[in-house]
């Protein structure tokens, strides 16, 4: 079974996908980590962000395996993968190795922007999860301020708006709801309620799965 999450930032597209891949027995990608392990390596080459061929060449190398979470999620760095996240070429060559991760038994729970209407059009059941824009920057600063890092709400709204519309508005798989998605609003749900209510989804349409 794959499950294919989308959704804006800070939505809880992660923490859902972590737990549902547990809760399934499946494995897990968080593919906007794959945008950041390049955003990051770029960064750290000193190159200019829109080098297509330096972007895929990392990408080529990149081993899924590897990218440390703790690192790439600085709130930097989500900024800087929206922005290598608008190339083509760097797109195909992250998507090659998404599907090649997906299509693995047992198969696997995607989160992303583009998963359920590019990567894994053909998912069993796509989420597209969301939260009013005041909920997510109130999560993100928590999630920043807990971690010891200086946070202000209004900048942290003003960064996730400018990332939202960047990545709503591109040309090339810019994230949508896929029309065969179940929308999520978890702005009134702690994470245990939206869990629950992911699950009743995923049972549902898994009850109807031809065996
Ligand atoms: N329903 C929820 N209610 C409150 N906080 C949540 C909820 N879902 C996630 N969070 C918290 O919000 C922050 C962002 O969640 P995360 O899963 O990283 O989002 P995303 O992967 O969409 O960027 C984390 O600190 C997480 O614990
Ligand atoms: N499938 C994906 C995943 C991420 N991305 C890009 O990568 C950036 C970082 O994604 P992320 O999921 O790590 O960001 P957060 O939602 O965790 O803040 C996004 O803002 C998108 O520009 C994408 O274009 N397609």
């Amino acid at each position: 079974m794959i499950i294919a999450i989308d959704g804006p930032a800070a939505s809880g597209k992660g923490t859902l996908s972590r737990r549902l891949a547990e809760h399934f027995e499946l494995r897990h990608l968080d593919t906007g980590l794959t945008y950041r392990a390049v955003a990051a390596a770029l960064l750290a080459k000193g190159m200019p962000l829109g080098d297509e061929a330096i972007a895929i060449e990392i990408a080529r190398n990149l081993d899924l395996g590897h990218m440390d979470k703790s690192l790439l999620s600085a709130h930097e760095i989500g900024e800087v993968a929206s922005r290598v996240a608008v190339l083509g070429g760097l797109r195909e060559e992250l998507v090659r190795l998404q599907r090649e991760f997906a299509n693995k038994p047992p198969g696997a729970v995607l989160d992303g922007r583009d998963i359920g209407t590019v990567v894994c059009q053909n998912a069993e059941v796509k989420l597209f999860v969301t939260a009013s824009s005041e909920a997510r920057a109130h999560r993100r600063t928590d999630e920043m301020r807990s971690k010891g890092i200086e946070a202000e709400f209004a900048d942290v709204l003003e960064d996730l708006k400018r990332r939202d519309l960047r990545d709503s508005q591109r040309t090339i798989a810019p994230m949508k709801q896929a029309e065969d998605a179940h929308l999520l609003d978890t702005t009134e749900m702690d994470i245990e309620t939206a869990f629950q209510a992911a699950v009743d989804i995923i049972s549902k349409a898994r009850d109807t799965m031809p065996t």
